[in-house]
């Protein structure tokens, strides 16, 4: 075995030999507490502990397997493998099914997953007749996930009057006699979610004192990743584990606590001295990831939270470029700012696309990123995600986007046509096809005819499908007299597909909403971009054919070398030589959804801090002045979490992409440069229709008219750079007006679509 003990610091080595009792390794970012638990099991194994005997915990798939093989690079496949590592849930279903008979389990127990947990819900709440609309079913599931994570039994839960009392404030009092009917019927299933493997753990442990004793005895060491976004239950297991042994190495860093929101709990990296009076706490003070300026950034930013453990970190690396911050006007022109600065920088430096990373608040924020890196022809992966054009709303929206070009495109058919859900069951479904395939005909055949096809289907049936037939021809007639995207928003509009995910503000329905809205986006986008080009055939159809070319790429070899884009959240742990951050703005980083109390700020400001502390030797972060959402451009602002950085980290610039402004210095407030310049917006006026208003940024971020516009003005356009206005078509149909970019030469600009600025 190589001397492994030479390659860590002394810090690191008294933790990594330490090995009398109980020990919490707290530090910041980057300073070396996943190598100190990899290269203690190592020294475990050293120490003649044998593998089998060695519990390693993760958070992620990803971790484990770095981590082991990291220990196999030292002890060997052999060796590593007989290790217990990996993500609680892995690991806990492991021991699941060696006892799934003690909890009344088959050991093929099935594992549903967040969809199936769905759809059962919602199949007994329709069951008990209640009206979906107060039993939300995301609110059940919630409700329900939370009460596993916190040990709490269907039985507790009906018992805890203040359960019940707030669960009778808010009209919901059948929440426990769901949770009672979902855990039987996972039962009968033979399945469990994944709470449930956190759930089953716990009272696998609790009730049966020869299985817990077993385990006590068999693990010999317990070592946790991570501990600051363990839960109650995690916890629980994790101390019990190790209540003979007595051998528990958890590492973690209170200021990359970022799962609140999932039942995580800093709380529990603090009560593990009075678990354990012998407790040895190290500090590992010395980051080895990033450059000085990083490490500094992060450390300004991080110290404007009130709630943390006071920690020192530093870096021995080069002072290393400071960090880039650059504004644009626009979302669309930051993405494109981004794929050129990875492309310059790749062209420099001559290192591979892995070590890029584009990280972003939410998963929504994807899809512009990744049209431009496609039109740069930059490989890349979406991370812990799906591309954007695979996730399921979006598809759900795009297979009416496709009936509304063509009803008989049977695959899009098939996937909404109870989507929403309008009655039209599986019986239904098989009858139609079978009919079509009979006739060799289209469902939408069977369904426009049922005299002529005759299906079998009942007059209630035949009525629905009626329904769904009008529906659609009401969206083919559109298609014929509009673009692309006043078809979409009727679409959207007309099936509720967007509505449906607006009853609560779960995650996954702000981003289902968010994802909806990004894709209405890009299809205005796509109307404005053939506008611009002079192009007229703005129509579904080509609209259409432009995504199915873009996703193609999808599919390409994985194995190749890609730029990352990932969700902060899914950064955690991870480090690229280069990061990106972008829409660092308010309302966004931080999220609209967490800015309501101190706490939240909190959270996000250390979200933030993760993100910094990824990268080793850049970092470039950006924000855009306006936003495409909710179907209107809005101005935005720089997120008041740059104001928390250490100005003399930061270097500010402007990404214009034909560069005529000088990079702004910092002076006081020094983004404050982005508060007063015009910016053409648009705003919905009383009655609901689009006007155009001339209007600047203020610097409280609302809106003020200014002046209208003139011919002689001078204007700077996101994408053609700066020009004059020669001319205002305020007679037509839809204003627009002419411009003579000095670069790009003259174009025609429809007011509605057109983003640019007023230069002064
Ligand atoms: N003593 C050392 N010598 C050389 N490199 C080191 C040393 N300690 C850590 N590193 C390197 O520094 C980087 C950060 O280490 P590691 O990922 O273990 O930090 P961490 O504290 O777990 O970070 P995070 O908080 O982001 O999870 C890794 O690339 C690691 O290999
Ligand atoms: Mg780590």
């Amino acid at each position: 075995m190589k001397d492994y003990l030479s390659e860590l610091n002394t810090q690191q080595r008294d933790a990594v030999v330490y090995t009398d009792g109980p020990q919490l390794v707290i530090a910041g970012a980057g300073s070396g507490k996943t190598r100190v638990l990899t290269y203690k099991i190592v020294h475990l194994l050293s120490q003649g502990y044998e593998p089998w005997r060695i519990l390693a915990l993760t958070f992620t798939n990803k971790a484990a397997k770095e981590m082991r093989e990291r220990v196999e690079a030292v002890v060997g496949t052999d060796n590593a493998s007989k290790i217990w590592m990996g993500t609680f849930h892995s690991i806990f279903s492991r021991i699941l099914r060696t006892h799934a008979d003690r909890i009344g389990y088959d050991r093929n127990f099935t594992i549903y997953d967040a969809s199936d947990s769905k759809s059962l819900i919602k199949s007994i709440i329709r069951e008990m007749d209640l009206d979906e609309k107060v039993y939300k079913p995301s609110v059940v599931i919630s409700a329900i996930s939370w009460a596993k994570n916190a040990l709490i039994s269907p039985e507790r839960y009906a018992m805890n009057r203040d359960i019940m009392e707030a669960d009778k404030r808010a009209q919901r009092t059948l929440i426990y006699d769901i949770y009672s009917r979902y855990v039987n019927r996972c039962k009968v299933a033979g399945a469990m979610d994944f709470d449930d493997l956190l759930y089953y753990t716990n009272i696998l442990l609790h009730e049966n004192t020869d299985v817990l004793h077993h385990y006590q005895g068999f693990f010999k060491y317990v070592l946790i990743d991570e501990y600051q976004d363990t839960n109650f239950a995690q916890h629980l297991i994790a101390t019990k584990l190790c209540a003979e042994s007595n051998k528990l190495c958890v590492v973690g860093d209170d200021a990359q606590s970022i799962y609140s929101f999932r039942g995580a709990n800093i709380h529990n990296i603090l009560t593990l001295k009075s678990t354990y009076p012998t407790l040895k706490t190290f500090k590992l003070e010395q980051n080895y990831r990033s450059t000085k300026n990083i490490i500094h950034a992060a450390n300004s930013l991080i110290a404007k939270n009130k709630e943390q453990i006071p920690k020192h970190i530093f870096s021995e690396n080069e002072l290393g470029a400071k960090l880039e911050v650059t504004d644009t006007y626009s979302d669309y022109e930051e993405a494109v700012v981004v794929a050129g600065q990875i492309s310059r920088m790749h062209m420099l430096k001559h290192d591979s696309f892995d070590d890029y990373a584009i990280l972003y608040r939410t998963n929504n924020q994807s899809r512009r990123m990744e049209e431009a890196l496609r039109n740069r022809n930059i490989p890349y992966r979406i991370w812990g995600g799906v591309a954007f054009y695979q996730r399921k709303e979006v598809k759900d929206a795009i297979a009416y986007f496709r009936l509304a070009i063509n009803p008989n495109d049977d695959e899009a058919l098939r996937r909404v046509i109870n989507f929403p859900a309008r009655g039209i069951g599986d019986t239904t479904m098989s009858k139609l096809t079978a009919a079509a395939m009979d006739a060799h005909v289209s469902i939408w055949e069977v369904i426009s005819f049922p005299d002529r096809y005759p299906s079998g289907i009942g007059t209630a049936a035949l009525r629905k499908l009626a329904e769904f037939k009008k529906l659609i021809e009401g969206f083919n007639q559109l298609n014929n007299e509009s673009n692309a995207e006043q078809l979409a928003s009727k679409i959207i509009n007309d099936t509720r597909l967007m509505s449906l995910y607006m009853s609560d503000t779960t995650p996954e329905n702000v981003s289902k909403r968010e994802n909806i809205q990004e894709l209405l986006s890009g299809v205005h986008d796509f109307v404005s971009d053939r506008f611009e080009q002079g192009n007229s055939d703005t129509g579904m159809a080509s609209y259409l054919s432009d995504i199915s070319l873009a996703t193609d790429q999808d599919s390409n070899d994985m194995s190749a070398e890609r730029v990352t884009l990932m969700t902060v959240h899914a950064s955690k742990g991870l480090e690229f030589k280069n990061v990106f951050i972008v829409g660092v703005e308010e309302e966004l980083f931080p999220s609209l959804m967490s800015c309501d109390t101190p706490q939240q700020i909190e959270e996000e400001r250390r979200l933030l801090y993760v993100a910094i502390t990824r990268a080793k030797e850049a970092c470039l972060i950006s924000y855009a002045k306006s936003r495409f959402k909710n179907g209107q451009t809005m101005p935005t602002r720089a997120s008041r979490f740059l104001g928390d950085i250490d100005p003399g980290c930061l270097h500010l610039s402007s990404g214009t992409m034909i560069n005529t402004t000088p990079s702004i210095n910092p002076v006081g407030n020094y983004w404050a440069h982005n508060t007063n310049r015009q910016n053409y917006v648009y705003k919905t006026s009383d009655n609901g229709h689009k006007q155009h208003t001339n209007s600047a940024v203020a610097a409280d971020g609302q809106t003020h008219i200014v002046s209208e516009l003139s011919e002689g003005i001078r204007i700077r356009h996101g994408r053609f750079g700066t020009g004059t206005l020669v001319k205002i078509h305020s007679n037509e149909p839809e204003p627009s007006i002419t411009v003579q970019f000095d670069l790009t030469g003259t174009k025609k600009l429809l007011l509605k679509f057109a983003r640019f600025n007023i230069l002064n």
